[in-house]
């Protein structure tokens, strides 16, 4: 059921979602996301919350085009996504997405710096000297400078997560897609993700959209997008925005 109207109405917004839905084949099939519909534009700071077991992350997923609908599609800048090819989506994602996973997944072997280098490389659009500068940039401007050349066991979880979020802005994607980015941090450093977060989307023109258990936060968040049994519950703006 929808309370309030969402609280931008964009006229090519960033993503949409149109009747999306996934079932899981089986002998008794598995709907993780029904008919859901949502239009999302650019610096937006969206919570998805719900109970467990509400679809949460199967949305996520699809929306990171990690997951195809089994009904509905999903558009990314106005262009539908359904009919490109395995290599198109994830060129499609490397270009325009960033992911960030409660567990950080940076590879232990390589530093800080190298870790947040990765998708660049994978891009191939930038020398390895644009590479590095743009990689030291990235991690100085989230409270990392001291940090670069460290490799992940020698950080905090906090610092962890925070270079995850650099590697997922490594090729300015215009959004981020966090499946409980805070899931596994402590209220120190779940609070500066948190901010680490929020300033992406004050200051790189960037949409972060988070799943997170964490009420408080999906409270901070500009807008939240509720699901039960995979089908929205609620979409609304946080109430003193609506008001203002
Ligand atoms: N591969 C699968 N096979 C069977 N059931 C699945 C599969 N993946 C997800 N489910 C079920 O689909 C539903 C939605 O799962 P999903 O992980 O998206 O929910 P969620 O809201 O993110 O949950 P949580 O908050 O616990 O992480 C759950 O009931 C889950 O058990």
């Amino acid at each position: 059921m929808t309370h309030s109207a969402p609280p931008t109405a964009v006229s090519r917004p960033l993503l949409e979602v149109r009747k999306l839905t996934r079932v899981l084949p089986a002998i008794v099939p598995v709907t993780l996301v029904k008919d859901v519909n949502f239009s999302i534009g650019s610096s937006e700071f969206v919570a998805i919350t719900g109970p467990s077991g509400s679809g949460k992350s199967s949305l996520l997923y699809l929306l990171g085009l990690l997951d195809r609908p089994t009904e509905g599609e999903v558009l990314i800048n106005g262009q539908g996504t359904h009919s490109l090819s395995k290599r198109d989506l994830a060129h499609l994602r490397l270009e325009k997405l960033g992911f960030v996973f409660q567990f950080h997944f940076l590879l232990p072997e390589f530093s800080a710096l190298e870790n947040v280098t990765i998708p660049m490389q994978k891009l191939g659009q930038l020398s390895y000297r644009q590479q590095r500068e743009r990689g030291s940039a990235l991690l100085e401007g989230l409270g990392l400078s001291e940090f670069l050349h460290r490799r992940p066991a020698q950080l905090s979880g906090g610092q962890r997560q925070r270079v995850a979020v650099a590697r997922a802005l490594a090729n300015a994607p215009q959004l981020i897609l966090a499946d409980e980015p805070t899931g596994s941090l402590d209220s120190v450093a779940t609070e500066q993700v948190f901010e680490t977060l929020a300033s992406i989307v004050a200051k790189e023109e960037t949409t972060v959209v988070a799943v997170t258990h964490d009420i408080d936060l999906a409270e901070r968040m500009q807008r939240r997008i509720h699901l039960v049994d995979g089908m929205v519950d609620y979409d609304r703006a946080r109430d003193d925005l609506v008001n203002s």
